[in-house]
């Protein structure tokens, strides 16, 4: 099929975009928001951590790749949030999916210059990348019912 969801069949067609993918790591209703160290034009922006799909890589495996080397975790990877988002004059689309840390691992910001865990409140507290805004605004009410959850309070004694 020509379409362009080169979802891991391993060749990238011609004419599609390039896929980056992000990764919305949530827990205890927050979602960990990475600032960019490079390049100048936007460091100190805010994003999912992430990064272009190899060749012959499905997206799930990127994001493994990218969650371990830019934050020293492994991840499973869940459901996407929110749409494919055009960048870069269509020459580029960011795919984000929903993850969860795997075996107690803690991110360290390996290669951002800064690490936030964001609830739904604290959403717009940072600047994100442009493109990255419909994809927040999607997250929002999926961080709000998660914080809502009695695992997402803090205890009361
Ligand atoms: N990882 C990530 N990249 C994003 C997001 N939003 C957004 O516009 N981008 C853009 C920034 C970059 O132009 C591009 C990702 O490229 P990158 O340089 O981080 O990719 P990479 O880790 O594979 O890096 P490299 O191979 O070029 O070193 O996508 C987001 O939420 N996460």
């Amino acid at each position: 099929m020509r379409t362009e969801r080169g979802n891991g069949g391993g060749q990238a067609a011609r004419r599609d975009p390039k896929v980056i993918v992000g990764a919305a790591i949530i827990e205890d209703g927050r979602v960990l928001a990475c600032a960019r160290s490079a390049p100048p034009e936007v460091a100190g922006m805010w994003e999912f951590p992430g990064g272009k799909v190899e060749p012959g890589e499905s997206e799930t495996a990127a994001l493994a790749r990218e969650c371990a080397e830019e934050l020293g975790v492994r991840v499973e990877i869940g459901d996407r949030v929110g749409r494919s988002v055009r960048m870069a004059h269509g020459r580029s689309v960011l795919k984000v999916y929903a993850a969860r840390l795997l075996h107690g691992d803690r991110p360290q910001a390996l290669e951002h210059s800064g690490m936030r865990w964001l609830s739904a409140a604290e959403l717009d507290t940072v600047t994100w990348l442009p493109a990255d805004a419909p994809i927040v605004a999607v997250l929002r009410p999926l961080l709000a019912s998660a914080d809502a959850t009695p695992e997402g309070q803090a205890p009361d004694r």
